[in-house]
């Protein structure tokens, strides 16, 4: 039986769009936009007949149903039922430390308390980070944004979580950022109010923990932008020295460890990684597809690397190069935020101009004002800095003698861009041969023209060389983590069993 007001946080999913690779290293950023899709953890009090257990369910899967004991004397020591049909490190290893923060924080007996009746804690996460191919081919639906709509919030996937294919959107991060902050929010460790602004301790705080938790989970210390994206929204991110965790990155440790709070702790400096605000500019629309080109992506992270190593002064003067683009496409897509604010009028004349054109055309016509004509060579400039920015990364593939943006992805990227109203894009992250990321003009009136955005969903629907789905993701303007109401989240009640 359920007993208590559910907390309820959500964490939103990521895109590299510039940055793949470099990002590891902290010489170099990445501009991570956050996307719409959401992971949401809604933790309760829960009745349980017998010992206080927390138990974890993702209703969204097969047999995905873990319980775990708590002991908090001497130290924290979660341990998994041996009823448990399959184990689940990331769950597991986000309570042990949370639990064991809060016992530090709050003490034993107010921990104690909390526990005294169980936890009862639901995760789902939005569909688009998992693939709705088959869904919409059950429902004899097309694959496009418009029969996304039509498959239910948080739609089961029919399989067990090992066997579900992902979308790239950062699952697990933002699965371990929004249950970690849903469990120090229901410890009482940070306020209900620690997400009300966007750059406090508590929000720094949770990112530590949630960057913690997702590194000790994954075995290595990332780069760590997807659990900065899903903490603090889209920014351009560098990131920080992993020396900050070494005394941590065990498991033993962390059972072990007195120091938790002094090592995640906002006033630690040795947290040196930089958020530094972005985000896209005002009437434009981020695209995603996932792309089935039918082939195994191969472990390209450990081969650009390896490449990097034993080639270190080409691969110095790539980095380099490959960075100076990155820096300049910051730099025009926040110069576009800016023109808009201070014009608002001419911003949207000129992007309703160029949304029925193709790039090429769009500083060549003299009856645009000054100001219209600043807009969209500004976005010109953006078109052209996206295309050398895949024209390098294609180039430390070929070097590296892996697919970063395989012939079949060049070949749909090139036929996307050269569309009307398309301003840019690429392949996120590392790349390889599984999603795209567009952007294009999202102008106020669309007449007489179609949406761009429109557009190339019926161009993808339709193309034959590979199979592209879309996402419905856009961008999150939400600016990261958010405490949200139970009912005022579509699909929800019902996704967790409580309707
Ligand atoms: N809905 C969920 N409920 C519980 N655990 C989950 C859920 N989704 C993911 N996980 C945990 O995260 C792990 C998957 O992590 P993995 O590193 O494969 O994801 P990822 O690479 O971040 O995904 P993506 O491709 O979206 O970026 C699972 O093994 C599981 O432990
Ligand atoms: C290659 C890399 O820079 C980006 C990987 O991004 P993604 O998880 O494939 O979106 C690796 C990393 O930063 O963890």
């Amino acid at each position: 039986m359920i007993q208590s007001q559910p907390t309820v946080v959500s964490a939103p999913g990521k895109v590299l769009v510039a940055g793949g690779y470099l990002v590891l290293d902290p010489a170099y950023s990445g501009i991570v936009v956050s996307a719409s899709p959401r992971f949401y953890t809604v933790v309760q009090g829960f009745s349980s007949l017998g010992e206080p257990v927390i138990q974890v369910r993702s209703p969204q899967f097969r047999d995905a149903v873990w319980s775990y004991s708590v002991k908090l004397q001497p130290a924290v020591v979660v341990e998994a039922s041996s009823q448990n049909s399959s184990t689940n490190k990331f769950v597991k290893l986000a309570l042990q430390s949370t639990i064991s923060l809060a016992c530090q924080v709050r003490g034993t007996d107010a921990v104690s308390e909390i526990l005294a009746r169980g936890l009862d804690i639901v995760i789902v996460g939005d569909n688009d980070f998992y693939s709705q191919r088959a869904q919409l081919e059950s429902k004899g639906l097309p694959r496009s944004v418009q029969s996304l709509s039509q498959i239910r919030p948080f739609c089961p996937q029919g399989v067990p979580l090992s066997e579900v294919h992902k979308t790239g959107m950062g699952s697990s991060a933002a699965l371990i950022t929004s249950l970690v902050s849903s469990l120090l929010l229901h410890f009482g460790v940070i306020p209900t109010s620690a997400f009300d602004d966007h750059d406090n301790e508590h929000r720094h705080l949770t990112h530590n923990v949630s960057q913690f938790v997702h590194c000790l989970a994954q075995g290595k210390v990332g780069s760590g932008f997807d659990v900065s994206a899903a903490v603090f929204g889209s920014h351009i991110y560098t990131r920080f020295d992993p020396a900050v965790l070494k005394d941590l990155m065990s498991e033993e440790t962390v059972h072990a460890s007195q120091s938790l709070l002094n090592i995640l702790s906002p006033s630690n400096k040795a947290w040196n990684h930089r958020v530094q605000p972005f985000s896209l500019p005002p009437l434009t629309r981020l695209m995603l597809a996932d792309v089935d080109a039918g082939s195994d992506t191969p472990s390209l992270v450990g081969k650009v690397l390896q490449w990097r190593k034993e080639n270190s002064v080409k691969a110095e003067a790539l980095w380099n190069e490959i960075d100076q683009q990155n820096q300049s496409l910051a730099k025009a897509l926040l110069q576009l935020t800016d023109l808009h604010s201070r014009d608002p009028e001419n911003y949207s004349r000129a992007l309703k101009y160029i949304s029925s054109l193709q790039p090429l055309q769009w500083t060549a016509d003299p009856s645009l004002s000054r100001e219209e004509t600043d807009v969209a060579e500004t976005f010109y400039r953006v078109h052209q800095v996206t295309e050398a920015i895949r024209q390098k990364m294609r180039e430390m593939g070929n070097l590296a003698g892996v697919p970063i943006e395989p012939r079949e992805q060049t070949a749909l990227l090139d036929e996307c861009i050269s569309q009307a109203g398309v301003i840019g894009g690429g392949v996120p992250g590392a790349g390889g041969y599984d999603a795209i990321w567009l952007l294009v003009c999202a102008p106020e009136d669309r007449n007489p023209d179609p949406w761009p955005f429109e557009k190339i969903d019926y161009f993808w629907m339709n193309y034959q060389p590979v199979q592209v789905s879309p996402l419905s993701a856009v961008e999150s303007k939400g600016k990261g983590l958010r405490l949200e109401e139970l009912n005022e989240v579509k699909g929800l009640k019902e996704a967790i069993g409580a309707d």
